[in-house]
């Protein structure tokens, strides 16, 4: 089913067709645009509640700049949607994030418009600077260079660094502080209240709304919005920021706080601020949600991305369960590390900023003093896990294995090679699905088995994960634990714990001629396949690793010494991966064997549904299945 925009936002298919309509007509075209974005993403799926509450600010920004020229550039881009729309997108809209349709987030193969490609926080800064920096040197000097970035994403240390580096640069850039107070969760962190004051600061605001309206004034008698800014700066820093506003310490100018919904004020404002060069950046206050009740006045968090939805009566669907349902593995985690903090005082949770996503809201909820949501900030989150280890206590940090990307140097500087016990667990491991490449967990076993003393593991279902966890609390150093997102196999998971002896995997099912070795839960891919192949006849053992590192070597010696045909599967990058640590240890105990490897290849896999993802790279039941069945058609060659 095609979505049909309204009236006037069918008539825009670039920013060019924008710029057609006259201001007036603005707040109708945001109006059209906000309802698209409703009307599609209740039936399509997606981010919600970020589109919205941008809604006013894209169009602004597309009527007053010169994209693609001007460069503009969204942080983490969840909230570009109506971006996408106004940028030549609006009739592919309807496949966003589906398998093969457009994606989720800005990309630049996508359009000249996506400036940048994005899916993680705080980028945006460094790359408009980057961009603005370019420009100068090539003497471009109208260009404009602006990035939107959220309060949330503002938290992530890159965007100070960048701001540190911009405040020296004397280039273009517009920094766009849209502030909405959440993160996906509500932000948090001493910035989050230093916004709230500036914006509820009632002498900061009488002034400031003089000086847009002296500003007004003198526009009229010719005077350039560049000398009455410096006319009225000094006035404003001594009246009001005495107490110095921290953009303007770090030599950014400072413009704002400004209502992010009112369209015609936006388009003025921002008009003003292209003639105003060097860097400087404009305070938005905006909803998230905006002009939706449901996401405006309930649970923000749920309607980040809410899933599909009734628009009319805002109840978003959740399917029936007829049979009882597995839990989410980040549930499992959530409660299992509450389960295990009550009996063990030292254990404490760390999460940057994904608070529900990863669950660890249930232990923030039920031991305020003992989890900690400390923004978007996954380096500080591993060295402050590791403090907390250096004086006893152990910490889970709990990480998407995306994200943990970024805090790698903090896991071998200052975890690692103190050899510190920290537990990471590592959620939404595998592909992540609709959110992309960006966000799709494909390297952390790659990543994390070259660490010296890290030990690296995958349940392969709740009650391995429950026991992985409780392992990890008794091992002196740093441990991993990496598991998918979605729901596991087991609708009683609640099994009692048991330590699992570090670096034992399992047999799963015996069997002739050929082996497949699994790591996690995609070891239940493996399950289904072999039942498949039974009717055929064929009878491959199964093995659940649980570790790659340190690898079960009794099992390997087992395997190696009885079958000449093996499949390693693992949802991870093939190279340095799990399928790699096997036959790098094949070769090196003197084994010969044929080795087949699934997982995922050297190259980008894109967005869509997790099993449609598994079934491109080969290695979905179907695909396990073939590889057993085309292993055990040929002749092993060797000894
Ligand atoms: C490095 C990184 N960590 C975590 C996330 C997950 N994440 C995506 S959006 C978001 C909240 C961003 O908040 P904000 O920038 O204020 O945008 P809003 O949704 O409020 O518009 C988070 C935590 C991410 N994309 N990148
Ligand atoms: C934009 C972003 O990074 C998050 O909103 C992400 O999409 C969350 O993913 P989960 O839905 O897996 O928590
Ligand atoms: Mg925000």
């Amino acid at each position: 089913m095609v979505i049909k925009p309204g009236k006037l936002l069918s008539k825009i298919d670039s920013p060019d067709d924008l710029k057609k309509f006259s201001k007036d007509q603005l707040v109708q075209i945001c109006d059209e645009l906000r309802h698209f974005i409703i009307d599609n993403v209740s039936v399509y799926g997606g981010h919600f509640g970020a589109s919205l509450g941008v809604v006013e600010l894209t169009v602004a920004l597309h009527y007053v700049l010169n994209t693609p020229d001007d460069q503009l550039v969204w942080d983490v881009g969840h909230q570009a949607y109506g971006h996408k729309i106004l940028t030549g997108r609006r009739d592919d809209f309807h496949t966003n994030r589906i398998y093969g349709g457009i994606s989720g987030f800005p990309k630049r193969k996508e359009s000249e418009f996506d400036t940048f490609g994005v899916g993680h926080s705080s980028t945006s800064i460094s790359a408009a600077l980057g961009m603005a920096v370019a420009s100068k040197y090539k003497g471009e000097q109208r260009k404009q260079h602006v990035a939107v970035i959220g309060d949330g994403s503002m938290t992530g240390g890159m965007a100070f660094e960048a701001m540190n580096h911009a405040g020296v640069s004397d280039t273009n850039l517009l920094i766009i502080l849209n502030d909405n107070c959440m993160s996906i969760d509500p932000n948090v962190g001493a910035l989050k209240d230093y916004l709230t004051d500036i914006t509820t600061s009632h002498t900061y605001n009488k002034v400031k709304d003089e000086v847009w309206n002296l500003l007004g004034k003198f526009s009229k008698f010719g005077t350039s919005a560049q000398e009455v800014i410096s006319k009225v700066e000094g006035a404003i820093k001594s009246a009001v920021l005495k107490q110095s506003n921290l953009f303007e310490s770090l030599n950014l100018r400072y413009f704002g706080p400004v209502d992010g919904h009112d369209v015609n004020h936006l388009v003025e404002i921002l008009a003003d601020l292209r003639d105003i060069p060097g860097p400087k950046i404009l305070h938005c206050v905006t909803v998230k949600g905006k002009g939706y009740e449901p996401a405006e006045k309930g649970n923000k968090t749920t309607w980040h991305a809410p899933g599909l939805f009734d628009k009319v009566t805002g109840e978003i669907y959740k399917k029936a369960p007829t049979t009882p349902q597995a839990p989410k593995y980040q549930d499992v985690f959530g409660h299992t590390l509450v389960e295990l903090a009550k009996e063990n005082d030292k254990i404490m949770g760390i999460t940057p900023a994904m608070p529900s996503g990863s669950s660890l809201n249930i232990m923030m909820k039920e031991m305020p003093d003992r989890a900690f949501d400390v923004g978007i900030a996954e380096q500080h989150a591993v060295t402050f896990s590791a403090g907390l280890a250096t004086q006893g206590l152990i910490p889970f940090c709990n990480i998407y294995s995306s994200f943990m990307q970024r805090a790698y140097d903090q896991v071998i500087h200052d975890v690692a090679l103190q050899n510190l016990q920290v537990v990471f667990c590592l959620d939404r491991a595998g592909f992540a699905g609709a959110d992309g490449p960006t966000h799709h967990g494909a390297y952390d076993i790659a990543y994390f088995r070259c660490v010296p003393n890290m030990i690296v593991s995958a349940p392969m279902n709740e009650e391995e994960l429950r026991n992985l966890m409780y392992t990890a609390t008794q091992y002196q150093g740093p441990f991993s634990i990496r598991y998918p997102r979605g729901q596991g196999v087991m609708p009683d998971w609640r099994t009692p714990m048991r330590a699992i002896p570090i670096g034992q995997g399992r047999i799963v099912k015996e069997g002739e001629e050929v082996a497949l070795l699994t790591l996690g839960h995609i070891g239940n891919y493996a399950v289904t396949a072999c039942e498949e192949l039974a009717k055929e006849g064929l009878n491959p053992a199964h093995y659940d690793m649980r570790f790659v590192k340190p690898l079960d070597e009794g099992l390997l010696h087992e395997v190696f010494g009885k079958f000449k045909k093996v499949i390693t599967v693992e949802d991870g990058c093939l190279m340095g991966g799990f399928g790699s640590s096997v036959l790098e240890w094949m070769i090196d105990h003197g084994y010969q064997a044929q080795v087949k490897r699934l997982g995922i290849p050297d190259a980008i896999i894109e967005h869509g549904e997790q099993i449609e993802l598994h079934r491109e790279c080969g290695f979905d039941p179907e695909g396990i299945a073939n590889a057993v069945r085309a292993l055990a058609a040929v002749e092993f060659s060797g000894k």
